[in-house]
């Protein structure tokens, strides 16, 4: 069985995986001081709970906190007695290389989500991926990333509203029924939720322009079931994109990587 990892700047997901059959998810926060028996205890006693029979026998993993990765190799080693795929280390292949200014180190998710979404839709993509940053991952007609947009992200424009502001409250980010707010929090919550919906619309427009082909939009992400509510953002959503992509670099290492 797979154990596939993603770690983001916020929360870090387990997915478990027999061949193709998927089995269940796993999330907490991400902490790079969290250690191997932490990680362990945390995810026997949630395996325990929901009555699976896991038998991990390889692990696969994205982390865009580059501190996480060793207690995590710790991990699979110590409790899987298996060494890791680490996407992004050169000894991880990926199905396309990424097309990028030369020293440029990709965040390992954007490679995951750019391979998911090209296994699932071909190649002309834009992936949107509202995480602790929102990225805009552009996918070329091979399948090769090349490059795209990182804007903050949607809580992290919340959370700098209310510590730089004495006067703003934190908000949940909702979508408001109305533009006009007639008190604080409404105003704050129209801003966020209007304000990201013109950023998507409008950085979409601009990379289609400059890339200059028809275009497909891929929503994923904690936050962007929120952004598909009613208004036309995306072609599809998928929550589970940068999973399939981690299924879909481990069974190329597989199939590719002889060392
Ligand atoms: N199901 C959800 N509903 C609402 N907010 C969510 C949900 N999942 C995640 N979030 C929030 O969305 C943001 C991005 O989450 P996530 O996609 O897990 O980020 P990352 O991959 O950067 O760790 C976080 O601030 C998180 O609190
Ligand atoms: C842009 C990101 C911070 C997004 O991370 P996330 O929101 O998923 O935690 C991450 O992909 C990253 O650290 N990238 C490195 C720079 C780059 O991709 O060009
Ligand atoms: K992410």
């Amino acid at each position: 069985m797979l154990l596939a990892i993603d770690c983001g700047n916020t929360n870090t997901v387990f997915s478990i995986w027999d061949g193709e059959k998927f089995l269940c998810t796993l999330r907490t926060s991400t902490h790079h001081a969290r250690t191997a028996d932490a990680y362990f205890t945390w995810y026997s006693t949630l395996v325990k709970h929901y009555g699976i029979e896991v038998d991990i026998t390889e692990v696969i993993i994205s982390s865009t906190v580059p501190r996480v990765v060793f207690n995590l190799r710790v991990f699979a080693d110590r409790f899987f007695g298996c060494r890791p795929m680490v996407v992004g280390k050169p000894e991880c292949l990926l199905p396309h290389n990424p097309r990028v200014d030369a020293g440029t180190q990709v965040g390992p998710d954007r490679l995951v989500n750019t391979a998911g979404a090209f296994d699932r839709h071909g190649g002309d993509l834009i992936v949107v991926d509202f995480g602790t940053a929102t990225t805009f991952d552009v996918v070329d007609v091979d399948g090769a990333y090349i490059g795209g947009v990182i804007a903050p992200g949607v809580n992290l424009s919340v959370e700098a509203l209310h510590s730089s502001a004495a006067a703003l409250p934190h908000v949940d980010v909702t979508k408001p029924e109305k533009v006009i707010g007639t008190n604080t929090v409404a105003c704050i919550q129209s801003g966020v939720f209007w304000g990201y919906v013109g950023l998507v619309q409008g950085i979409c427009n601009q990379i289609r322009a400059e890339y200059g082909r028809d275009m497909k939009i891929i929503g994923t992400g904690g936050l962007a079931p929120l952004f598909a509510q009613g208004d036309v953002l995306f072609d599809t959503i998928e929550d589970d994109l940068t999973m399939h992509g981690l299924t879909v670099i481990h069974a190329y290492n597989k199939e590719n990587n002889k060392q």
